[in-house]
């Protein structure tokens, strides 16, 4: 003990040694002072003289004052403020335990001093003191030790704080950066928009463009057009006026806000695209036929899951033409020689539709025999205005059967390029149908598509691109071999989600490849959980398991098949007449696929092309079977709204499906051509599932029409009108007086954007010509196509028989939602002379 007594105590914790001189500890007290550190009570007689003390250290370290602090390296944090200094170095608690230290040191210190003196000449009191010591370096320790870790936490409090300061400064900088690169994206925008102003001045001077689709009402297309010629004019006062509204956004221009006029001009800088050309010529459909919509027809215990799916889908946006326009009447040739001069409707070369003037049924004539024509009822649930008529054939995909002498005739006009379609080496060869449904896309850009197919067992699908103006073809392969695994990923794709079940129909194949194609198919089916239907074999059903099979009328009779198939097989039946569909439900039929409903280039069609009328009259015959019925036949996505609405029977038996083959099969994109497709089929189903609502009362009326016209003035719908000369003027003021805007429009180029951008379409037929029938017939069908609402006027139908086949060939092609018609026009429709008989008396 007193040998350690002698020696310089080693207290860890402790400032630096001392005690040289009075100079020297005078020297370090005013250094500590002034660093913050040490004061004078700091013990000097301590010391550290471990060589590690030179060694750059720790900033810890350098607190706990065994070296000085400058010698420390510091981290690179970032600099503390003001608060977190105070964490770091004013903090209360070590100013406490600092004092605890002085104290405690002063005692050791003094106890030092004692230790060095002779025991014999100190008193009890310096002798307690000395017995005491070992304890205070004790405490000392303890208390030092505490320090440190006090002041440990609080460093790091205080990095952390500075850090979040960081993060929040960073944070708050990128915010800045963003709406820096916002603002000038706006501004560029904006800019770009105002450029594109000016650049339309020019279109609007020339009448190139007249931009009335854009416009809500006169007030905005003058507007627009004196805001060009301020940007461009010399009053200084309003150009100003206009590049400051147009880009801040804010205030109004000749009475219409800027936020409008910008609205305005990017709609007509970017208007909505052009619709992607129907992939349609010949098709061969021997890979697969997409069944859509079978929901229901499965008993309970199918080969897969037993339960069948009801499609679901997304909307109809994918939009394809309506059926009608698949036909390109115009040469290669004289296409490409005048391109500018070609009839083009938004992309399409042919604004007539083929078939449209195509009508199946001779109302007229029908006139004459009296009640031929389907009752009023037939009009109320399905909207089907057409009556159960069959027409002999068609050979154009999509289109209205044709009826051959009622002067709409749906001759085959193409004259295209007939690479057609070739089955086999010796098989059949249906040329002539080019099927171009060569497009225009906005800005010049004219391209031209063309599907061809190649073999009998090979589908392929060329895509020809030209440039305008150019004569430069690229072609490129870009689908389907169906036998192939490419060509069954088509299926899986169209299938994954979108369809109920899925048909295997393959004509040409040997046994051992259907079956091939029908295992490889059954794969994705199990996959997805839908149904597979085997066209025709039952063997082949058989042999891969199959949930079941459809039969033709020419194939395997239904009790046979039963006989042959598992307990819980589907079996299905094609049916054209209605006396079939009633042997099929005798039969034991599921399911019976009428068609075929509209003409097809699918398959060479020899029985008659039945129409949605033809469907309604066949599926009157399954009333209360419990039978399950799909149409089949030329269905598109441009014509389904109509088969849908059409095909029930005057007792309101519906569809319950469509299976159809080309529109998915052969499409770019099958999948969302089965989307669009369901996505129709379920908007049909969820109406009709819609309960009926009775006649409503006159107080009843009144509410809803005042609850209309607020909801229309809050709209502001733009309404398409095709009507008569004599009341387009007040048809035009009172749509402005309801609150909606009108928009008289006849050319049948403008119909597809017009669809597009309106909230509804009217058609009156009070002075139609024939040759003004492009218009009503494309814009029912665009109309149809981007569901929206059609009313339709059939002015005087009963009077001629012109005004009667045009009413019915446009009821053919689209689906009306509201005919409105006086008792004599309605009676026509309906095909009755009981209104007449009655007047006349
Ligand atoms: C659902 C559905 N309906 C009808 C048919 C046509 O079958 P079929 O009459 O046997 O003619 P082919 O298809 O064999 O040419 C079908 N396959 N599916
Ligand atoms: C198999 C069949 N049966 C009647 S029409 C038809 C083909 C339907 O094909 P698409 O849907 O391409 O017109």
């Amino acid at each position: 003990m007193p040998d350690s007594l002698t020696l310089p105590r080693i207290v860890p914790g402790a400032p630096p040694p001392s005690a040289s001189s009075k100079n020297t500890k005078r020297r370090r007290k005013a250094k500590g002072k002034s660093e913050g550190g040490q004061d004078e009570g700091t013990p000097s007689v301590v010391v550290t003289p471990a060589p590690e003390a030179h060694k750059a250290l720790e900033p810890e370290e350098a607190r706990e004052g065994s070296v000085a602090p400058d010698s420390a390296v510091q981290p690179e944090a970032p600099s503390p403020l003001p608060e977190e200094e105070s964490v770091l170095k004013n903090s209360p608690i070590v100013e406490l335990v600092n004092k605890r230290l002085k104290v405690t040191t002063k005692k050791i210190t003094r106890g030092a001093v004692l230790a060095a003196t002779d025991p014999s000449k100190l008193n009890d009191d310096q002798l307690r003191i000395l017995k005491g010591l070992p304890s205070l370096e004790a405490v000392q320790k303890e208390l030092g030790e505490v320090k440190k870790a006090i002041e440990l936490y609080e460093a790091d409090l205080a990095h952390e704080l500075a850090s979040k300061r960081l993060e929040t400064e960073k944070t708050a900088d990128a915010r800045i950066r963003a709406a820096v690169e916002s603002t000038q994206t706006d501004l560029i925008t904006k800019t770009s928009s105002l450029l594109g102003l000016v650049g339309l001045r020019a279109s609007f001077a020339t009448g190139n463009f007249d931009g009335s689709a854009f416009f809500a009402d006169d007030l905005e297309r003058s507007a627009i057009f004196s805001i060009t010629d301020a940007l461009l004019g010399e009053d200084g006062e309003r150009k100003q006026s206009a590049v400051n509204g147009f880009l801040l956004g804010t205030g109004d221009f000749d009475g219409v806000a800027f936020s409008r006029i910008s609205e305005i001009v990017e709609s007509m800088r970017n208007p909505p695209r052009a619709p992607t050309p129907t992939q349609d010529s010949p098709i061969d459909a021997s890979g697969s036929v997409s069944v859509v919509d079978t929901r229901g027809y499965a008993p309970e215990a199918t080969a897969l899951s037993g339960s069948f799916h009801f499609i679901q889908a997304s909307e109809i946006e994918s939009v394809e033409p309506p059926a009608g326009w698949t036909e390109n009447p115009i040469e290669p040739e004289e296409e490409d020689a005048a391109p500018s001069e070609e009839p083009v409707t938004n992309g399409h070369t042919d604004p007539t539709p083929v078939g449209a003037g195509g009508s199946t049924l001779d109302w007229s004539a029908e006139d004459h025999e009296g009640g031929g024509l389907p009752p009023i009822e037939d009009f109320a649930p399905s909207g089907s205005a057409t009556p159960a008529e069959e027409a002999s054939a068609t050979p154009v995909d999509g289109t209205p059967p044709v009826e051959g002498d009622d002067g709409f005739v749906a001759t085959h006009r193409s004259r295209g390029r007939g690479r057609g379609f070739h089955r086999g080496g010796g098989g059949e060869y249906r040329g002539g149908h080019g099927g171009r449904g060569g497009f225009r896309e906005r800005g010049g850009y004219r391209g031209e598509r063309e599907v061809n197919v190649a073999t009998e067992v090979q589908m392929r699908k060329e895509v020809k691109v030209r440039a305008a103006d150019s004569e430069d073809v690229v072609v490129t392969e870009v689908e389907v071999d169906p036998l192939a695994s490419g060509g069954m990923m088509v299926n899986e794709v169209a299938v994954a989600e979108e369809v109920a079940d899925v048909e295997v129909r393959e004509k040409d194949a040997d046994t051992g490849e259907f079956i091939k194609i029908a295992k490889e198919t059954k794969a994705i089916c199990d996959k997805y959980k839908i149904p597979l239907i085997i066209n025709d074999r039952v063997d082949v059903a058989l042999a891969v398991g199959a949930t079941g099979v459809h039969l033709g009328q020419e194939d395997m009779d239904i009790a046979q098949a039963r006989k042959l198939l598992p307990p819980g097989a589907v079996i299905g039946i094609s049916c054209n007449k209605p006396e079939q569909v009633a042997e099929a439900v005798k039969g034991g039929a599921d399911y019976v696929g009428i068609g075929a409903v509209w003409g097809t280039q699918t398959k060479d069609v020899t029985n008659k092309i039945i129409g949605v009328r033809g469907v309604g009259e066949r599926l009157k015959e399954l009333d209360g079977s419990g039978v399950k019925a799909v149409a089949i036949g030329g269905i598109k996505s441009g014509n389904l709204w109509r088969t849908l609405h059409g095909s029930v029977s005057v007792t309101g038996h519906a569809l319950d499906g469509v299976a159809v083959v080309s529109e998915i099969v052969a499409s770019q994109d099958p999948r969302s051509a089965a989307a669009s497709l369901s996505k129709t089929v379920k908007t049909f189903k969820e109406e009709q599932a819609r309960p009926r609502e009775l006649v409503p009362s006159k107080n009843d009326i009144i509410d809803r029409v005042s609850e209309l016209v607020a909801k229309i003035r809050g709209v502001n719908p733009l309404v398409h009108q095709i009507t008569n000369n004599v009341v387009a003027t007040q048809s035009a003021n009172i749509t402005l007086a309801i609150g909606a805007s009108p928009i008289m429009a006849t050319e049948p180029r403008e119909m597809e954007d017009l669809a597009r951008i309106c909230g509804a379409l009217l058609v009156n037929i009070g002075t139609l010509r024939e040759d003004g029938l492009d218009g009503p017939r494309l814009a029912g069908q665009f109309a149809n196509k981007f569901r929206k609402p059609i009313v339709f006027d059939p002015v005087g139908v009963g009077a001629t028989s012109f005004r009667k086949q045009s009413v019915k060939g446009l009821l053919d092609l689209w689906q009306a939602g509201v005919i409105k018609g006086n008792a004599g026009e309605l009676a026509a429709l309906a095909g009755t002379t009981e209104v007449i008989y009655l007047r006349s008396h």
